[in-house]
């Protein structure tokens, strides 16, 4: 399907996109166009490819022979499958946040600046600022501020989460992903990350994995229902949810799917 919309400024332009575990073939023909500064939802039934298709945009598939991915997803007019391009920089351009919160094993503090002293040399005066900023970004700061050097896994789960948001966005990438952040969270915690991104698309494109339709509905500008591994319908958030094209997308988000 072509889901092309011409509006607005396109961050990632994904063209004819295909992916094979192996044999098997999870993405099939995907074109589309993530707008920047927005947030773009993935939806859709357990298995069509959801991750699959958000993780192609960072190349995390590359970590696993085998896996393979075909066509182009371009980012300011570069083509991220090709293989000359320098995956840490990929990387730091289009950060991952994972369904489980996965703090590093080392301090707060450390959880943000690890990453930071990869891409940028900073002063200390610097990284202080660079961990304040990211904390307060990711709605944490207030409640770790006295604790920086104790341990990220101290944390709670939602906080850990957060954590890990920060992480994300401290390299200052271009695009955030995010597989399914909520899933192992309650419902304030929840809250919490739904506000949050909510925030940061004021400063990032954002394209979130989510299984929530009231989260979709809630959060995104945009949404894609995926079945299959094909892209079936894709547009504007209000659009899907109040007049969706497809009876399969209808039957999918009020529930009657299957
Ligand atoms: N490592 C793998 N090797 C082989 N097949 C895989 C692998 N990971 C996923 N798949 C298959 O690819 C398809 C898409 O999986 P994917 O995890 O992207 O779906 P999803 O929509 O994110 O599912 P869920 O909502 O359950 O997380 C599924 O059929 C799955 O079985």
């Amino acid at each position: 399907m072509n889901s092309n919309v011409s509006d607005e400024r396109v961050k990632l332009e994904v063209k004819n996109l295909n992916f094979y575990y192996g044999k098997f073939h999870a993405i099939r023909d995907v074109n589309m166009s993530i707008r920047e500064n927005k947030v773009t939802a993935f939806i859709g039934p357990s298995g069509c490819g959801k991750s699959t298709l958000l993780r192609t945009f960072n190349r995390m598939f590359e970590l696993y022979p085998g896996q393979r991915a075909e066509g182009e997803i371009l980012l300011g007019g570069e083509n991220i499958l090709m293989s000359k391009m320098d995956i840490s920089l990929i990387r730091a351009k289009i950060g991952m946040v994972f369904q489980k919160p996965t703090p590093f094993p080392m301090s707060i503090y450390e959880n943000i600046a690890f990453g930071v002293r990869l891409f940028e040399k900073l002063s200390k005066g610097e990284m202080d600022e660079r961990v304040e900023w990211a904390l307060t970004k990711a709605a944490l700061w207030n409640e770790v501020k006295d604790k920086l050097q104790q341990s990220g896994n101290s944390l709670s789960g939602g906080q850990q989460q957060r954590l890990c948001i920060a992480r994300g966005v401290a390299i200052k990438p271009e695009v955030l992903l995010l597989d399914e952040p909520c899933s192992a969270l309650d419902p304030i915690s929840t809250a919490k990350i739904e506000e949050l991104i909510t925030e940061l698309k004021t400063d990032y494109t954002v394209v979130i994995v989510t299984h929530n339709m009231q989260q979709a509905a809630r959060c995104s500008d945009y949404t894609a229902y995926m079945y299959l591994g094909e892209l079936m319908e894709f547009g504007e958030t209000d659009s899907i949810f109040v007049k969706p094209q497809r009876k399969e997308t209808e039957d999918y988000i009020t529930g009657r799917f299957g």
